[in-house]
């Protein structure tokens, strides 16, 4: 019998390859935990519990306990829950990482986590390789129209896209609030872009010598709730921004190509009331290789390959790239500020 040995790099090569195809089978599972949203079950216990108790929180007459006890040891091999044996029977209990599938948390990943999982939000990805090949956007291959006007003929789409960015603006905020030192600006803060006005809503009751306005398209501010110190405002940003002494722009310019980018640049400057305002972007800034930065690495790559997908020209930037468009805006001085979070604060400034 003839022996085929293999070397240790054709091994660990081969490993690495099946992780990578097995990498989508992590995010259906994460999915799966969170329809049968099992870390609020655990989560309402005082402790750990036994697959048993999930399975009673779970609550189906035809329950199958044999698959559930397999999707376990899938999510607890994967880090997503913590497993300890306890009188032969395991014990679940939630970890750093299955806490942001908590759907009631402040501090939640659940809805960005079912927007990503999506099959309609998937299937761009499918178009890829064929935009990659022949120019154009694989979001507008797969949907015949840009994702923005998808989003306008089916509302249960633009409300999980909503939904996925409220939760992953919640996350940001607190750690853009708590890092970034809102007390060096004065008058009225425009957040560009600022959907139904949450963030600014945090800003200003943090900071409540801000006044605040909130701008977004008509009808996404239609819907927006009133917060104190908030105004509401809508229309485009390509064409006016209202007036105000700084400008805070959180995850808009990753959406655009660099035109469009410089064209909102060029409108907060118009709108400035003063030269020595500001503009503060919140955004990914990449190395150029993607890596080597910190434990984000990954998630600001991945991202990347989203705004590929979805928008045309979306891209996350690098350092020079952030440097050459707001150049191209006049904003001439800048600075990059770490915090830690996928997101970098840009503070740019005309003079
Ligand atoms: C990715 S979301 C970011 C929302 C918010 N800044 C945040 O961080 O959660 C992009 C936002 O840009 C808004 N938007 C898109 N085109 C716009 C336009 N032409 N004028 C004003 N807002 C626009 C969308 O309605 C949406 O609220």
């Amino acid at each position: 019998m003839t022996s085929i040995t293999q070397d240790a790099a054709t091994i660990q090569g081969q490993a690495r390859f099946f992780h990578h195809l097995y990498g989508g089978i992590s995010a259906a599972a994460l999915r799966c935990a969170l329809e049968l949203d099992i870390a609020g079950i655990i989560n309402r216990h005082d402790g750990p519990i036994t697959l048993s108790q999930i399975a009673h929180g779970i609550g189906s007459s035809s329950l199958d306990v044999d698959s559930l006890s397999r999707l376990m040891r899938f999510l607890v091999h994967q880090q997503i829950f913590d497993q300890q044996e306890s009188e032969e029977k395991p014990l679940y209990s939630l970890n750093e990482c299955s806490k942001f599938l908590l759907k009631d948390a402040r501090n939640t990943l659940s809805s960005l986590a079912m927007m990503i999982t999506d099959p309609l939000m998937f299937s761009p990805f499918y178009k890829l390789s064929q935009s990659i090949e022949e120019g154009g956007i694989a979001a507008f291959k797969t949907y015949g129209v840009s994702i923005w006007d998808m989003f306008a003929s089916n509302p249960q789409a633009h409300k999980g896209f909503n939904d996925a960015m409220a939760c992953s603006t919640m996350l940001n905020i607190d750690v853009i609030v708590s890092n970034y030192d809102f007390t060096s600006l004065k008058g009225t803060l425009v957040d560009v872009g600022g959907g139904v006005g949450v963030t600014l809503n945090e800003i200003v009751t943090k900071y409540p010598h801000l006044k605040g306005i909130n701008f977004d398209m008509p009808d996404v501010v239609s819907s927006a709730t009133a917060y104190e110190g908030v105004s509401h405002v809508g229309g485009d940003m390509f064409t006016a921004i209202p007036q105000g002494d700084s400008f805070f722009i959180k995850t808009i310019l990753h959406n655009w190509g660099d035109d469009k980018c410089v064209q909102v640049l060029k409108n907060c400057r118009e709108s400035m009331t003063e030269r020595a305002g500001k503009v503060i972007i919140a955004d990914m800034v990449l190395s150029p290789t993607g890596t080597g930065v910190d434990v984000f690495d990954e998630a600001r790559i991945g991202m990347d390959m989203i705004m590929l997908t979805y928008f045309d020209g979306g891209k996350e930037r690098t350092e020079a790239e952030w440097k050459k468009i707001l150049e191209e805006a006049g904003f001439r001085r800048y600075i990059v500020i770490k915090i830690p979070t996928t997101v970098s604060i840009i503070e740019a400034y005309i003079e």
